[in-house]
């Protein structure tokens, strides 16, 4: 809703009233409509000024309604109604103006911002465009080439930097609706003709159709098959090349083919599920409402390799005071040096001071004892991570939280190797650690409720979007992704190529192919695990145990290239080739395809041809079959939980939604019916039959993915 006041004396004062950030609902615009209406009719009110409840302007449109019929005044209308007013409209700014929001000031005559307020069209981010005028007008007011930038990126700008463009009018450190208030009284009375935004020329850049070739190019390299950034370009285009009143219904148009499309629906999901990630739960019954976190003022990080550095870097960006650990001296001072360089390029970009006092070095894990918190971050191999938990148990003080960074490894036995395994968590970051957004936190049996509060707690302080899982080999990203990559090497053995795999993921809207990122993380990496599981041994590449191990169907591509010294990027050759080892352009290699054409010669394989609907479905199928297992086995509270972490780790298109969600677009029952199929003609690999989970969806009507909640808890219950 929206609250009417008239303050000193002769205006009219607008309050948006929608905790917790003034969405734009259809009671709000009820509100605003009528209130506007009651402001310009009375004769004591001379202007007017628009702002939000507690200490928010308004958050954009309610993208909840996005779902429903939408009812109640619509906007476009609404804006023109108080651009057209015939009494000064101003908006007072404070917290946030996005979307809808933004969309509402630019139709009040005047913008007062608080210096701390944010800006931003940020509808190209839930697969809209700014259709409340937004894209019309703001190139009016700031240029066309700002506008682009804005637009199609949906960056939030600061005040200062919404001042500098010429968004707002002025910036404030004081009460902004004060401010405003006062400002309003000085323009009472004064012509409004050269304050209504769509009345202004747009200006025409002389290279037009260059600056929006450029653009449309860019937006569409990156974009990687989004369909939104496309069409904000068209639509600010015409901004540029029509009058106002077709420019609007160029918006209208574009709109109506984004607002219905499953991009926009995956990218809302999103928008929700990363929010809904917060409010974890285990199945002990523990939540985040009822676990306190306890603060953390000093940690520690063991181990300073590429990890270890990374995750120094992003706890010392937090202001936290930090203890860096290496035992091997040589690393030590190259670690020393790297994170101070890192340190001081990030507080550049960001324009703040780096936090180099922040961080002392220590060879000695004793200087760990006061910590609160320690992160060990040393080489993914059991057996010395069991050293350094007895260590650190014997070490630090009483109450210390200790959580490991591995990828895979069993928390619950790092606990036990410890005097307080309830003070244990795994906290697993993605490299580079001081960039990547994802965390998963992992919980073991024995693992608290406060320690798993605190790890989620800290996580958010260090910017990351930190989901709870459980304890089990992979926990759930890495878990997923094996099946998937076992695909891949499977259809190469078929008949595919590197470069056949790759096109198909990377037009499905993956930033790389599968081979592609193996080449950057290096081979070495799986062979070393596949090592570990007794899975790749030199001796079983030959004869009968070549293609089945541990009783299933097995692939050796990997470890074959291994044996070559083919490890990837690193060594100048793996699935690619490149021009140097480190180097990053990958080509197709002559060599790669006479060595798969032999493999298959000498294992009896015909090459047959494989289309890329095939690489996906039987790639994506079996990831999200896996996806299934982890619901099933409560290793994951809910499909989002799966999908933001898909989303922030493992580069899965944003508008596909995740891979939970883009199972219910394809439909369950299509998922099933093709697992099934894949799973008839390869019986030798288990990830290829259809989880039961899956199969009780299906039977139970294909619910909508917000209800899947709730068959997983009765399947639990059953159990
Ligand atoms: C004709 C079409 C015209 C216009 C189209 C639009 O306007 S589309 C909407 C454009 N606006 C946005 O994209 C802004 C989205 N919101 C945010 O970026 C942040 O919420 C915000 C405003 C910066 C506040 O951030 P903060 O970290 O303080 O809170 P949080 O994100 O956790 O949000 C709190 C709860 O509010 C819900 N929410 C936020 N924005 C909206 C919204 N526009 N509509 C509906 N609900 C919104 C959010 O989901 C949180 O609730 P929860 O129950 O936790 O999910």
């Amino acid at each position: 809703m929206a609250q009417y006041s008239c303050v000193s004396g002769s205006v009219g004062l607008i309050t948006l009233k929608n905790p917790p950030v003034n969405a734009l609902s259809a009671a709000v615009r009820h509100g605003i409509v009528d209130t506007v209406k009651r402001a310009l009719s009375e004769p004591k009110v001379k202007s007017v000024v628009i702002c939000g409840q507690n200490g928010i302007f308004c958050g954009g449109a309610d993208i909840r309604e996005f779902a429903s019929d939408m009812s109640g005044p619509p906007l476009v209308p609404m804006i023109h109604a108080i651009e057209a007013a015939n009494k000064p409209v101003v908006a007072a700014i404070e917290g946030s103006a996005l979307g809808g929001g933004l969309e509402l000031a630019l139709g009040c005559h005047y913008r007062i911002a608080h210096s701390k307020a944010k800006l931003g069209l940020p509808e190209v981010t839930l697969g809209l465009l700014p259709a409340a005028g937004g894209t019309q007008r703001l190139p009016r007011l700031i240029g066309v080439p700002a506008a682009l930038n804005l637009i199609t990126t949906g960056r939030h700008v600061t005040a200062a930097e919404a001042l500098q463009l010429g968004v707002v009018d002025q910036v404030t450190d004081q009460n902004t609706v004060d401010a405003a208030v006062k400002f309003a009284l000085s323009v009472a009375g004064q012509s409004l003709d050269a304050r209504r935004i769509s009345t202004y020329p747009c200006p025409r850049p002389s290279d037009l159709d260059a600056l929006f070739d450029g653009v449309m190019q860019k937006v569409r390299q990156s974009a990687r098959g989004a369909i939104a950034p496309v069409a904000c370009v068209q639509a600010v285009r015409a901004a540029a090349t029509l009058p106002y009143t077709q420019g609007m219904e160029r918006e209208k148009e574009l709109m109506a083919t984004l607002f219905t499309s499953g991009q926009a629906r995956a990218l809302q999901y999103c928008f929700f599920a990363q929010r809904a990630v917060g409010r974890w739960s285990m199945p002990s019954g523990a939540r985040w409402d009822t676990s306190k976190p306890r603060p953390v003022h000093k940690a520690a990080v063991i181990g300073l390799g590429t990890m270890g550095r990374g995750i120094a870097v992003a706890l010392a960006q937090t202001g936290l005071s930090v203890v860096a650990v290496e035992t091997q001296e040589k690393q030590l001072m190259e670690a020393k040096q790297a994170v101070s360089g890192m340190l001081e390029r990030g507080a550049k970009r960001r324009g703040v001071a780096p936090a180099l006092d922040g961080i002392s070095y220590s060879g000695n894990i004793q200087a760990v004892a006061d910590a609160d918190l320690v992160i060990e971050a040393v080489f993914e191999d059991m057996t010395l991570k069991e050293k350094i938990f007895q260590q650190l148990s014997a070490v630090c003080k009483p109450g210390t939280f200790l959580c490991t960074n591995t990828s895979a490894l069993d928390v619950d036995h790092l606990a036990s190797q410890t005097r307080n395994p309830e003070l244990v968590v795994g906290m697993h970051f993605f490299a580079p650690a001081h960039v990547m957004k994802l965390l998963e936190v992992v919980y073991g049996t024995r693992s608290s409720p406060q320690a798993v509060a605190t790890a989620m707690q800290l996580g958010k302080k260090m910017g990351k979007v930190s989901v709870a899982v459980g304890n089990c080999r992979g926990f759930v990203g890495n878990r997923m992704l094996k099946p998937y990559l076992e695909q891949a090497f499977f259809l190469l053995e078929e008949g595919a190529t590197p470069e056949l795999v790759d096109r198909a993921l990377e037009e499905f809207g993956f930033a790389m192919g599968v081979f592609r990122v193996s080449d950057l993380s290096g081979l070495d990496v799986g062979w070393k695990v596949r090592k570990g599981d007794g899975l790749a041994e030199p001796e079983m590449a030959t004869g009968q145990s070549a293609r089945i191990r541990q009783g299933r169907r097995y692939s050796p591509l990997g470890d074959l290239l291994c044996e070559q010294g083919r490890y990837g990027q690193k060594t100048g050759q793996g699935w690619y080739q490149y021009d140097k080892p480190g180097g990053r352009v990958a080509r197709s290699d002559p060599w790669l395809h006479s060595f798969l054409e032999e493999y298959r010669a000498r294992h009896g394989l015909v090459a047959r041809r494989i289309d890329q609907q095939e690489v996906l479905e039987r790639c994506l199928y079996v990831l999200i079959n896996e996806g299934f297992h982890i619901l099933e086995d409560g290793i994951a509270a809910g499909p989002e939980d799966i999908d933001v972490i898909y989303v922030f780790g493992y580069g899965w298109p944003r508008h596909r939604g995740g891979p939970m969600f883009y199972a219910s677009m394809v439909g369950l029952a299509k998922v099933l019916e093709r697992l099934e199929h894949y799973h008839q003609a390869h019986p030798d690999v288990p990830y290829m039959q259809p989880c039961n989970l899956l199969r009780r969806l299906v039977a139970s009507g294909s619910p909508p993915i917000q209800r899947w909640r709730e068959v997983i808890k009765k399947l639990h219950s059953q159990l």
